[in-house]
């Protein structure tokens, strides 16, 4: 049992299949018996964030659009319907505990700048700070696919970094991470991932659930990451009864664990981490530098380590930094624009063209 006094802050994603019944239908019974239990959570004092799919899932199950429609408009029109339905069920259900919720409906540019993510932050934090549930999901009608997050599950694993949860909980239509095919009667699920110690790539199957997006693979990537910035992850079958309750209650409830690192991670490189895809340049660097940057010293890139750079950035921009070889080490955010970084590369006595600080290294 937990202590009553400390307020514990915790993400919970709910996958599309948790939600929806195998004819395609929204399982309403799901959606109540997991706003139960969130309700529950919090007289134990949990404050939560839930990320939810299943407005595209909804959606399916209540329109038959008129002929074939690309991938891009159905998706709009299937998450249009869908998401006010959805949206409309936790309404019903949470306002049974008197426990107020509200809509986030997000897309991944809004994570792009810093200004950015953190207007995003505020929204949420200033929603748990009134009591009330943010129930966060990608605008998929506005989401173009090069735009788009992988999944739900990248959407969440930045949720949970972002406001500093001590916990994300995944929630799927499985056990967990089976060590070998899940259908294959010979594998298990894996109960605790050190991610310093432990590689579990080969595992991961392609196979995904009948409305899911990025499968295991994502969720793995992201679990891995999102621990080692020091949040612990649980994947967990959310159709089970009482699972939440379980997960948090009972150290035994069958579902994987990614051990959290003990090293602090600071909200600046946590947003470093997950802007990746907004690189708007690339800094190579040469060998002294990539050994320093990966030792474990506190070390910043100065120019004299850079050999070149390509693109067109501004001070302030996310930099991918990759090694002789093209490789990605660290990703950062530049303190010069691109013509000045080219006037410094080689020299000595400069200040950081990436400070520590604003550095993540892979
Ligand atoms: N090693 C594995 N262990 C468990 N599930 C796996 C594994 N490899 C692939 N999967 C698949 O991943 C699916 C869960 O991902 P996904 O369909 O995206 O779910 P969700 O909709 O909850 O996000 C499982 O139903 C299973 O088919
Ligand atoms: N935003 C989409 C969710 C897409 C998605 O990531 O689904 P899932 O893999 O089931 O978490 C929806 O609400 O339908």
């Amino acid at each position: 049992m937990t202590s009553h006094n400390t307020k514990h802050r915790i993400a919970i994603k709910i996958g599309s299949n948790v939600l929806s019944r195998k004819d395609g239908s929204l399982d309403i019974t799901r959606i109540s018996a997991l706003v139960d239990q969130v309700s529950e959570l919090r007289k134990q004092n949990y404050e939560v964030v839930l990320i939810s799919s299943g407005a595209v899932a909804a959606g399916k199950a209540r329109i038959s659009p008129k002929g074939k429609l690309d991938v891009v408009s159905s998706r709009q029109i299937y998450s249009a319907v869908g998401q006010a339905r959805l949206i409309n069920q936790y309404i019903i259900f949470f306002d049974n505990h008197n426990i107020p919720c509200g809509q986030v409906l997000t897309t991944k540019e809004n994570f792009s700048t810093r200004y950015h993510y953190l207007n995003q932050r505020n929204c949420m934090s200033v929603m748990l700070d009134n009591g009330i549930i943010p129930i966060v999901n990608e605008n998929d009608t506005i989401s173009v696919t090069e735009l788009m997050f992988t999944d739900n599950d990248e959407l969440s694993g930045l949720v949970a970094t972002m406001l500093n949860c001590e916990r994300l909980i995944i929630l799927s239509n499985i056990d967990g991470i089976y060590n070998g095919n899940p259908s294959d009667k010979n594998s298990q699920v894996i109960t605790e991932i050190d991610t310093q110690k432990d590689n579990i790539e080969e595992y991961i199957q392609s196979s995904k659930s009948s409305a899911g997006r990025g499968g295991m693979q994502t969720k793995y990537n992201i679990a891995r990451k999102i621990a080692e910035e020091g949040v612990e992850v649980i994947i967990a079958n959310g159709k089970r009864e009482n699972i939440l309750l379980d997960i948090i209650n009972n150290p035994n409830t069958l579902c994987t664990r990614f051990i959290p690192s003990s090293k602090p991670t600071s909200t600046v490189k946590k947003w470093i981490a997950h802007s990746e895809s907004f690189s708007k340049g690339e800094i190579y660097i040469n060998e002294g530098a990539s050994i320093a940057l990966k030792s474990d010293e506190v070390t910043s890139l100065l120019p004299i380590g850079i050999t070149h750079i390509q693109g067109v950035f501004e001070a302030g921009d996310i930099v991918t930094i990759l090694d002789e070889k093209g490789n990605q080490i660290a990703v950062g955010c530049t303190a010069f624009n691109n013509e000045e970084v080219e006037q410094l590369i080689g020299k000595s006595n400069s200040k950081p063209i990436v400070h520590y600080d604003y550095l993540y290294i892979d």
